[in-house]
């Protein structure tokens, strides 16, 4: 089987969340198919003498000769694979997979009552939802799905469930803006593939006010309650980008194309109560009692036979699956366009600069 784009680009991912470094010559290796598989064979000036790295490069690239891009991208694919006992691996298989709680302080993993929770540990940032924490997010859904938890929670720790992307993502990473971008749509789409795939009842407590991805994701899941200070803002216009996390085809089925377009084009802000009449949100309690109220409906759902319920969400989700992740991929792409773009960049600045809230 030869590999695709997207396998040689989950394959670049993964390299970049290598826990272990591989070795000088693991790295060369790589580095030489990368280079093949993306710009043909060596194209550059050998360097002098003294750039002891420029030349290894330059010979692992060279030593490639001419073989064809596409058997570069296969073995790059296979390569990285047969490295990934020393992966963080965001596939599912290989040890990283099995473990119970990922190593992250803002994304907490924990399990009670055969129910596996995840809860963004950010309160002071308004569980804002950082670079590291998509990747941190996609391992705990991965966990999860092979655990032996029945259900899978998803909340926030503090006032906010969260605050959406956070807004800084894009100001403290290093590489060319192009790349910056593209790493960061394909972040984005490996995160939502996530919930798209996840495969047994995945509920949202949304203890507070959701802003951004943090609310279209919810069209993903199968049960979302929320206390009655919750909040559902997506403001992307007013960002100067476009809609993700599959809300462009979940929202509209969800309330109907006017409510959806009031909601993801205009950035109306919606209440807990407006959230569940429009069928987004499943049932709001009183703050005070939400814990309790929530908590006792989930200890009692989570006491069903197990594969029942998995083989009941695989009847209720399979079949929008492959529109799912075609729409995935189309609104990341469009994205990483909009992250360009002067309306996007003003807007961040603008937050940043302390004068812009939402
Ligand atoms: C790579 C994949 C990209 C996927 C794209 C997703 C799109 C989205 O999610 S769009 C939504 C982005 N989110 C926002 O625009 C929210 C921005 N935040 C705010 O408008 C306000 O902070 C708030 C209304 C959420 C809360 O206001 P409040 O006055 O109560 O608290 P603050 O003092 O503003 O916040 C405390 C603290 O937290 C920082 N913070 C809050 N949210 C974010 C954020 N989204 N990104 C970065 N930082 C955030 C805020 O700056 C404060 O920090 P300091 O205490 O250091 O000043």
């Amino acid at each position: 089987m030869v590999a695709s784009e997207k396998d040689f680009e989950n394959a670049v991912h993964q390299v970049k969340l290598l826990k272990e470094d591989p070795g000088n010559d693991a790295k060369l290796k790589l580095y030489a198919l990368y280079k093949q598989a993306t710009e043909g064979p060596c194209n550059v000036p050998k360097p002098r003498v003294f750039d002891f790295l420029g030349r290894a490069k330059w010979d692992a690239w060279t030593a490639l000769g001419s073989l064809p891009k596409e058997t570069a991208r296969q073995n790059y694919v296979d390569f990285v694979s047969s490295l990934r006992p020393s992966l963080t691996s965001s596939s599912g298989e290989g040890p990283a997979a099995h473990r119970s709680l990922p190593e992250s302080e803002d994304v907490v993993v924990t399990s009670k009552d055969s129910i596996t929770v995840i809860t963004l540990n950010r309160p002071a940032k308004k569980n804002a939802i950082t670079y590291q924490m998509y990747q941190d997010i996609t391992l705990a859904l991965k966990a999860a799905s092979k655990d032996n938890s029945t259900i899978t929670v998803f909340t926030g720790n503090g006032n906010y469930y969260s605050s959406g992307n956070d807004l800084s993502n894009f100001s403290n990473r290093s590489g060319s803006l192009q790349q910056m971008y593209a790493e960061s749509a394909l972040t984005l789409r490996n995160f939502v593939d996530s919930f798209i795939d996840f495969p047994k009842p995945l509920v949202a407590l949304v203890n507070g006010p959701a802003v951004g991805i943090a609310v279209t994701v919810l069209g993903l899941f199968d049960a979302v309650y929320a206390s009655d200070r919750a909040t559902f803002h997506t403001p992307f216009s007013s960002l100067g980008i476009t809609p993700e996390g599959c809300s462009s085809y979940t929202f509209p089925k969800i309330m109907g194309p006017a409510k959806a377009a009031e909601m993801l084009i205009f950035g109306k802000k919606i209440t807990a109560r407006e959230a569940c009449a429009q069928g987004l949100v499943t049932e709001v309690f009183p703050h005070n009692t939400f814990q309790k109220e929530a908590w006792a409906r989930l200890t009692a759902y989570a006491k069903n036979p197990p594969k029942a319920m998995r083989i009941g969400k695989q009847l209720l989700r399979s079949f929008g699956k492959e529109t799912l992740h075609a729409v995935n991929a189309e609104e990341c792409r469009v994205l990483q366009e909009r992250w360009l773009s002067e309306e996007c960049v003003n807007a961040i600045q603008t937050f940043f600069s302390k004068k812009g809230k939402l």
